[in-house]
């Protein structure tokens, strides 16, 4: 297939183009560089510095004539989103929809975008399903359901084939494409930086949850199991309908346990300087992945061991990033 992949020079699209190229699509990544690194963009792949917020731009790329769009790109630092969030409304929703007249100007009827755990809020759940309500707590949340919906509009009245894929916290690496951000912001790459001596120590956010060890408990995925999800949901699509997909494992690991994980397969002493709760993160968000395996048939595959080895394997080979 022809595909366009917006947000493919940044951290999940590179490696899900890197995945498409190696099973025969013909990928062009469409990146603004906002936070992205070109050395990211996949070899095999086409690259075009765009930002979706040009519309003719984005239009004029459209017209190269696309089978399917996979929507990464996207500013997705919560704290930020709550300091500017006209620039969360404008970047997220203007972006999406700047993308979506294009596509249907120029005949894509085909889209794939990446939602996020963060439509759900906080919910006092076990398990979270799509059938969830949807109560964002922060802007960003917030700008990513308007797109969902934006979607779901978008198929009742064109006949748009569109999956939302939620995803929970995506840690992780593949071969020669990992994890750089600036700002960084994630546990995972946190704790290794800390494990490389990068930086002193991780803060540790929050003793007192009313969780197992009392560290809040999050559901990481691996970055490659994503990109399976995402090959599939392309393939899956069906027009006129817009499906949504928790993407998640259903098991969730306290901030304690992860630290012990990468202090196990790092082998290195990792300092924790505890601290207040931050702002706005909830006790436990856990996915029920029910309906990506029945719909998308989809299980992932790989470990919270796995997610740390390989992101520690990258960090490793690039000590400064890319
Ligand atoms: N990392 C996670 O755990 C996580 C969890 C849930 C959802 N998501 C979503 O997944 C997507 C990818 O996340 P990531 O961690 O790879 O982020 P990232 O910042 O590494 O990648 C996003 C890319 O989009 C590009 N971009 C941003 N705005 C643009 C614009 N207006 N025009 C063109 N390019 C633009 C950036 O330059 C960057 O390369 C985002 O939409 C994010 O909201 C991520
Ligand atoms: O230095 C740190 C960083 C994080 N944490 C904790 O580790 C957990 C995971 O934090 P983080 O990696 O920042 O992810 P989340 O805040 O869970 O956010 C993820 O999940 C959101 C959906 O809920 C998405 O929107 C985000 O993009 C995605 O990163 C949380 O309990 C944090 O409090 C620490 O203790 N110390």
């Amino acid at each position: 297939m022809r595909l366009l992949v917006t947000g493919g020079a940044g951290y999940i699209g590179s490696i899900v183009a890197q995945y498409l190229v190696a099973r025969g699509d013909e990928v062009t990544v469409l990146d603004s560089l906002y936070k992205g690194h070109r050395a990211a963009v996949p070899d095999g792949a086409d690259f075009v510095e765009v930002d979706l917020l040009d519309a003719d731009a984005v239009d004029a790329v459209l017209a190269r004539g696309f089978d399917a769009v996979l929507h990464f790109a996207a500013m997705s630092l919560v704290g930020e989103s709550q300091q500017v969030p006209e620039k969360y409304w404008r970047g997220n929703v203007v972006g999406a929809l700047n993308l979506l007249d294009a596509m249907r100007a120029h005949g894509c009827g085909r889209i794939v975008f990446s939602s996020t755990a963060a439509t759900y809020g906080e919910p006092d759940v076990e398990l979270i399903t799509e059938e969830t309500p949807n109560v964002p707590v922060n802007t960003y949340g917030n700008s990513k359901l308007a797109v969902d919906r934006m979607l779901a509009d978008e198929a009742r009245a064109h006949g748009l084939a569109a999956v939302s894929l939620r995803y929970f916290n995506v840690a992780g690496a593949s071969g020669a494409l990992g994890e750089d951000h600036e700002p960084e912001t994630h546990l995972i790459p946190l704790v290794l930086q800390a494990a490389a001596g990068k930086r002193e120590s991780v803060a540790l956010f929050g003793t007192d949850y009313p969780t197992r060890d009392g560290t809040a408990v999050r559901d990481y995925i691996h970055v490659d199991d994503l990109a399976v999800a995402h090959a599939l949901a392309v393939d899956k699509a069906v027009p006129g309908e817009h499906a949504i997909y928790n993407l998640g494992s259903e098991r969730g690991y306290s901030v304690r346990e992860v630290i012990e994980t990468a202090r196990a397969v790092t082998g290195r002493d990792i300092t924790v300087v505890e601290q207040d709760r931050r702002a706005g993160d909830p006790p436990q968000l856990v996915a029920s992945n029910a309906r990506a395996r029945e719909g998308l048939g989809w299980t992932p595959e790989k470990t919270l061991e796995d997610m740390i080895r390989d992101a520690w394997t990258w960090h490793s080979a690039h000590p400064d990033g890319y």
